[in-house]
């Protein structure tokens, strides 16, 4: 691989622009750069900020089993446009991730394809079904970091608390979809006047901060530690703030649709806005904003559902709950926290890149932009604006709540250990 030097570009959006020299996957000099040679690739950076490529503790790729909504090379493809080096693939594939044998696979598939390092999640429980313990030992052996029953919640308190303890035995963390089930039976929407005047039946906050309390509490109870899926509510926050405060070792996710969307896109009936848990009111969506910049809420993570045309254009109460977020991520961000001056670009490469890398103890992401550190790395163009078009994701899937709207920020390009994974919004030959 020929050295590579960025040209112009500005590290977390300080100073002025400078080069960045990039050889043999590490940045090897920062600062005014000579021309090393014929056989020098060149990144023009037109003082483009430059950060450490973001990390999705919680993505969906569908395979294996829903090839037909998103693939591990499609994914990741929408994953490196959306400015990723790393993601997390959730175990709700069909088989379940919930052994050694489904995990190997969608990792080799995600070195295959190579554009992003694919870290396979997996399955608390056997089939998800929440009755009895995957074999947590053997898929850790296999690489697994982080273990989650997505899409399902580890709701009995007793298997909960065997996953913490053996999560802490076996040095990984497991990631709870908080979600209390007796109290979300057909639940639709956000539990409150709109869902109720709708017709829609309601998904009450309770029901996820009960089982963040529970966990917390069993968390500190075996000196385990605990991450939380998409935290949704303000009392979700209340509870986490609580919990940190008195020691316990846990982190939470935010969505970037749970810091810009709220309830009152329940009004149009489209069910490309039906996503769990659900969008809430306005008063939580301002509360999570300032949870995750104060660090109550550690990082974002982007909950990525794709799915197919059949099971969003239906009915509200038939279409299956999730949306597309790889490659809107980082402009909610910029739209949400950045612009209302709640996060530096310092902060987004907090939340995006080293919290998520930290929590799933990556040691080659998240780092610093810095001489000696591997290039895992995005290059942003914070001015440039963009409309949002599903059709043009290179996600198989089109559901996004975002469609139409525009957006601030670009993806310049995405370098995986120095190698160009998307540049100018296409994936290199
Ligand atoms: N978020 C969603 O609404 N759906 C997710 C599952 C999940 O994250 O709980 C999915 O797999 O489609
Ligand atoms: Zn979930
Ligand atoms: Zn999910």
């Amino acid at each position: 691989m020929n050295p590579l030097i960025l040209r112009g570009v500005r590290p977390y959006g300080e100073g002025d622009p400078t080069d960045v020299l990039i050889r043999d996957g590490v940045i090897a000099g920062i600062g005014s750069i000579e021309d090393t040679g014929a056989d020098t690739d060149t990144v023009d950076g037109r003082g483009a900020i430059l950060l450490p490529g973001f990390v999705d503790l919680h993505t969906h790729l569908r395979e294996p089993g829903r090839e037909d909504t998103e693939t591990i090379a499609s994914g990741s493809a929408a994953a490196a446009l959306g400015g990723y080096t790393a993601v997390f693939a959730m175990a709700n594939t069909d088989p379940v991730a919930d052994n050694a044998v489904i995990v190997e696979h969608v990792a080799r598939r995600g070195r295959e394809v190579g554009l992003v390092d694919v870290h396979p999640v997996g399955a608390v429980t056997v089939g998800l079904k929440g009755e009895k313990l995957a074999e947590l030992g053997t898929m850790a052996k296999a690489g697994v970091r982080v273990f989650s029953d997505d899409g399902h919640c580890v709701h009995d308190p007793l298997i909960m608390r065997r996953a913490l303890e053996y999560s802490k035995a076996l040095d990984v963390v497991v990631a709870q979809h908080a979600e209390e089930p007796r109290l979300t039976t057909g639940a639709q929407a956000h539990e409150g006047e709109r869902a109720a005047r709708l017709g829609l039946q309601g998904w009450p906050a309770a029901a996820e901060e009960a089982v963040v309390a529970r966990d917390c509490l069993l968390a500190k109870q075996v000196n385990a530690r605990l991450h939380v899926c998409h935290v949704s509510t303000a009392g979700t926050a209340d509870v986490l703030a609580w919990a940190k405060a008195r020691g316990t070792d846990v982190s939470a996710e935010v969505t970037p649709h749970h810091l810009l969307l709220t309830d009152d896109r329940l009004e149009t009936y489209d069910p490309v806005n039906k996503v769990n848990p659900p969008l809430r009111t306005a008063r939580d969506v301002e509360e999570l904003r300032r949870a995750l910049a104060d660090g109550v809420i550690d990082c974002v993570a982007t909950d990525h559902a794709p799915h197919a045309v059949q099971d969003k254009d239906c009915e509200w109460s038939a279409a299956r709950p999730g949306m597309l977020g790889l490659q809107t991520a980082l402009s909610i961000v910029i739209r949400t926290m950045v612009e209302p001056g709640l996060l530096t670009w310092r902060g987004v490469a907090r939340v995006m890149s080293e919290r998520p890398a930290e929590i799933a103890g990556l040691p080659d992401h998240g780092r610093p932009v810095a001489v000696g550190e591997p290039a895992n790395l995005t290059l942003v163009d914070p001015d440039s604006r963009w409309t949002v078009r599903g059709a043009d994701f290179a996600s198989i899937a089109a559901n996004t709540p975002f469609e139409g709207m525009e957006l601030p920020g670009r993806v310049v390009a995405t370098l995986l250990r120095g190698r160009v994974t998307a540049t100018s919004g296409r994936i290199p030959a």
